[in-house]
């Protein structure tokens, strides 16, 4: 599912073992401000929940040993089914408190409690802050090994002021000098732990910083660790939609295209393949007899590519089609995120009426809505095509901007038409 990179474990040295770092990502609230139906951490993002997404990101680093997800009681069995449906496999759910601060010592406590093996450094993390990578995660658990606790920090946005009990202005804070702490956080598991131990409740009901804790009750002074703009939380509905938009845009990064072996889809793909690549960052082509080369479709899929392009010449592809879905459903690639799969038909053949041509593609709209059961959004794409035509350029530019738009957007909503470029 969410596969694991080794890389930075080498980058942490010998003395560094698998089970030395944990996380907890706490998702215990209601997401009031966002105001949604359900809690925004159980928000779907491209048809996956918030704090999947964020527990995908977490679980992609090999040296983190267990995930600790803090939930509402009443949320613990949807948990459960998300870990279960999305393949999660490092995570154990805890109950959550009233507080995010208690729902955090109750993750905590897991630990304590030899439920699980006690980390040497432990992750703090919010389940709505999905977009969190592996460099800023290393620097935090490094820097926590030194000084006890570190903390991710932005420059702020806006300037900080305090009011008078009158309302009006009492004084305004020199911007420069202050940061906005974010997360990811990481302390050393006994100093955090104790932290919370001896915490007031006052702390625990109302306070909102974990590296305040430490300092406060073990005298850490944690590390600030500057992070990049994407540890930004979800919070507000805008936020939902930008997460959306990074995720697809992330998506959209790379295409596969699949020409069967006849002279004119190879022509076409090779055609198209010059053009998208100034719309789409990695393009590959290969031909159909690849791909029922496990291996090499392998490589394709676990490289992440969620995008893929089928050009056919002959009206009976859909049995092509159909094997290339099997592989991306055996695959499993079409779990965490939904697959775009657009079938480019050239129209080449001059002695087959056009109504009986346009009788079988219109079949493309009940292969679309059956394959988006298995998260595949299958686009139609008719190119009139003929190898002398001058304009077969224009048209193949026209092709490459209906494609990448179909990319981009996603829309489930536009699975089984019929595009003419
Ligand atoms: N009792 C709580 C409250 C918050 N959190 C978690 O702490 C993170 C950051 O908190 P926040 O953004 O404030 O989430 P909510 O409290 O849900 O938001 P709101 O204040 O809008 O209700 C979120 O992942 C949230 O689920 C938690 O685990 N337990
Ligand atoms: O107050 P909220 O629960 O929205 O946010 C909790 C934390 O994410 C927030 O306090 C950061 O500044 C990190 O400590």
């Amino acid at each position: 599912m969410c596969e694991s990179r080794g890389a930075a474990q080498m980058e942490l040295g010998s003395s560094w073992n698998a089970g030395s770092v944990a996380a907890v990502l706490p998702a215990g609230g209601s997401g009031e401000r966002l105001g949604a139906a359900r809690p925004k951490q159980f928000c779907a993002l491209q048809g996956r929940p918030l704090v999947s997404h964020t527990a995908c990101a977490l679980e992609r680093i090999s040296w983190i040993s267990d995930i600790i997800v803090v939930v509402s009681l009443e949320h613990i069995e949807t948990m459960k089914s998300i870990i279960q449906k999305y393949g999660h496999k490092r995570i154990t759910v805890v109950e959550g408190g009233v507080t995010r601060h208690r729902s955090i010592f109750n993750g905590l406590k897991i630990f304590a409690e030899n439920k699980l093996q006690k980390p040497e450094v432990v992750i703090i993390h919010d389940a709505v802050r999905p977009f969190v990578e592996e460099d800023i995660l290393l620097k935090v658990v490094k820097a926590a090994k030194d000084h006890g606790a570190a903390g991710a920090i932005r420059p702020l946005v806006s300037t900080v002021i305090a009011s008078s009990a009158d309302g009006c202005l009492d004084h305004s804070l020199e911007r420069a000098r202050y940061r906005a702490s974010e997360m990811p956080q990481a302390f050393l598991f006994d100093i955090i732990y104790q932290a919370y131990h001896q915490c007031n409740d006052y702390d625990l009901d109302y306070g909102t910083e974990c590296l305040h804790l430490a300092l406060k009750y073990c005298k850490t002074k944690a590390k600030l660790i500057e992070g990049s703009p994407d540890l930004w939380k979800v919070t507000y509905k805008r936020d939902l939609y930008a997460a959306e938009s990074i995720i697809k845009d992330n998506l959209s990064q790379q295409v596969c295209i699949i020409t069967d072996m006849k002279e004119d889809a190879v022509q076409v793909g090779f055609l198209l393949h010059e053009t998208l690549k100034s719309h789409i960052q990695q393009v590959r082509r290969i031909s159909v007899s690849l791909y029922k080369d496990d291996n090499y479709m392998q490589n394709i899929i676990l490289g992440q590519c969620f995008n893929f392009i089928c050009i056919r010449v002959n009206k009976s592809a859909f049995q092509e089609t159909q094997q290339l879905v099997d592989i991306l459903e055996n695959a499993n690639i079409s779990t965490l995120y939904p697959v775009v799969l657009i079938l480019v038909h050239l129209n080449v053949s001059e002695n087959t009426s056009f109504s009986s041509e346009m009788e079988d593609l219109t079949r493309i709209k009940e292969f679309a809505r059956e394959v988006k059961k298995k998260n595949i959004l299958v686009y139609g794409l008719l190119i009139h095509y003929n190898k002398d035509d001058p304009q077969l350029q224009e048209t193949v530019n026209s092709a490459a901007t209906i494609i990448s738009a179909l990319i981009k957007d996603r829309n489930p909503e536009l699975i089984g038409q019929l595009l003419v470029a």
